[in-house]
């Protein structure tokens, strides 16, 4: 069941129209399904205890679509939260999301925001270097509490849709080796200071084949049996997350449902509890950046851009990743014209496409950008001093701003002018 489809008054989320929305509360404007939401998070729940595995600790990635309403309809469900910020943490625990679901990732986390997460009691924080497992223990030693840690392994497996978002290779700077976590796992479990519960990897993001992510999940697998042989405790194996979705020209990626079986097989038997990470599979497919068309500049030798509200700043990821999103009209439209699609910011890189067949469109129609609930609004700017762009909230045939879009006013006062200049 897709809650993106065209009805009567053009392309729709779930019962109300794009068009109404635009009208409502302007463009360029961010929607997200509700209904789609949910149903991706179950979806992924159910896939996974369908392959028999018991009561896993689901923490939806934070960065991916960070906001307080869209965390609230998750944990709501029972989601937990990955997090790598203070930030992050505070928006998971406003959205109700107990500590003791949320896992503190990241390679550079600051002592206060270390401080932070133990006093307001995370499920996990997952370590990433040596340095980093010393500095947690040495602020726990100082509230006098035990920090639950995880290490980050850094299985040296290459996978994920781009280089910028692969994690997973030993050239990156993520997590520690089998060898540094069996031994950093010792010693952490000899310190007053640190409760070791257990090991975590994450290789990359948009990841479209099972191969790499079974390779390193089996590894991880052999480094939990190692760690119980040497009668370390280990209560969990965090497997992150990364899992692909369809962005409509990629390779089709691996349903939860086949994701959830490979887990199943590698991971059968083993006496730990699961966790994952899932960003993207949540939340992309679940939203749309409705942009409103400026002008159709068509120059003498031929080339048609079309110049829309929407900007980099906006949805970064085509300048960013040269990542594809599929633009569709809000209205059906016979006939193609081929446009590149830009936004008003002044660099060239603020292109979201070239060269792309679409139907033809005129200034003031309304495009929508697909795919573009995960990853968006999150790493949105306002660069330019274009106003950080709103957000949407849809559910059935009511719909609610989750994020206002701030007056200029409000803007500029966060600039402040010494009286000596
Ligand atoms: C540690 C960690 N966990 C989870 C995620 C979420 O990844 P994705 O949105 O690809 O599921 C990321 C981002 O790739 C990450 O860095
Ligand atoms: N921001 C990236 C994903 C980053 C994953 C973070 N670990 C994207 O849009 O594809």
């Amino acid at each position: 069941m897709n809650h993106f489809e065209y009805g009567p008054e053009g392309l729709a989320c779930e019962g109300v129209s794009l068009a109404h929305i635009a009208a409502e509360v302007g463009t360029p404007v961010y929607v997200y399904s509700r209904a789609t939401l949910e149903r991706h998070f179950t979806v992924f729940r159910d896939a996974l205890e369908l392959a028999g595995v018991a009561a896993p600790l689901i923490a939806y990635a934070v960065k991916a679509n960070s906001n307080v309403a869209v965390l609230k309809v998750l944990g709501d469900l029972g989601a937990g939260a990955d997090t790598v910020s203070e930030g992050e943490v505070r928006r998971a625990l406003s959205a109700g999301i107990p500590a003791d679901r949320i896992v503190f990732s990241g390679v550079g986390k600051a002592r206060r925001e270390i401080q932070f997460a133990l006093q307001v009691g995370v499920a996990e924080i997952n370590v990433e270097s040596e340095p980093e497992l010393n500095l947690i223990a040495e602020v726990a030693a100082e509230l006098g509490v035990r920090a639950k840690v995880a290490f980050r392994v850094n299985p040296d497996v290459a996978a994920g849709g781009h280089a910028k978002i692969a994690t997973g290779k030993a050239e990156n700077k993520f997590g520690v080796s089998f060898a540094e976590a069996a031994r950093l796992y010792a010693n952490a479990s000899n310190n007053a200071a640190l409760e070791p519960i257990g090991v975590a990897c994450h290789i990359g993001s948009q990841i479209t084949d099972l191969a790499p992510m079974r390779a390193a999940f089996s590894k991880m697998r052999g480094l939990v049996e190692q760690l119980l042989a040497e009668g370390l405790s280990v209560e969990r194996l965090d497997l992150g997350g990364g899992l692909g979705v369809p962005y409509f020209n990629h390779p089709e990626p691996p349903s939860p449902a086949d994701f959830a079986t490979m887990v199943g097989e590698v991971t059968a038997g083993l006496p730990v509890r699961l966790a994952f990470e899932p960003g993207r599979v949540i939340a992309a497919n679940a939203g749309v950046l409705v942009s409103e068309v400026i002008h159709v500049h068509e120059r003498p030798e031929g080339r048609k851009f079309l110049v829309i509200d929407a900007a980099m700043n906006d949805l970064v990821r085509p300048a960013m990743y040269d990542a594809f999103h599929d633009i569709r009209p809000l209205v059906k439209r016979d006939g193609e014209a081929v446009y590149d699609v830009v936004g008003p910011v002044c660099e060239t890189g603020d292109t979201f496409t070239r060269d792309r067949p679409m139907p033809p469109l005129a200034a003031g129609d309304l495009v929508a950008f697909m795919s573009a609930g995960a990853y968006g609004a999150a790493m949105a700017s306002e660069y330019n001093t274009r106003p950080l762009v709103p957000e949407v909230l849809v559910d059935g045939d009511r719909f609610a701003v989750i994020r206002a879009r701030p007056t200029y006013d409000a803007m500029l006062a966060r600039d402040l002018v010494p009286d000596w200049v």
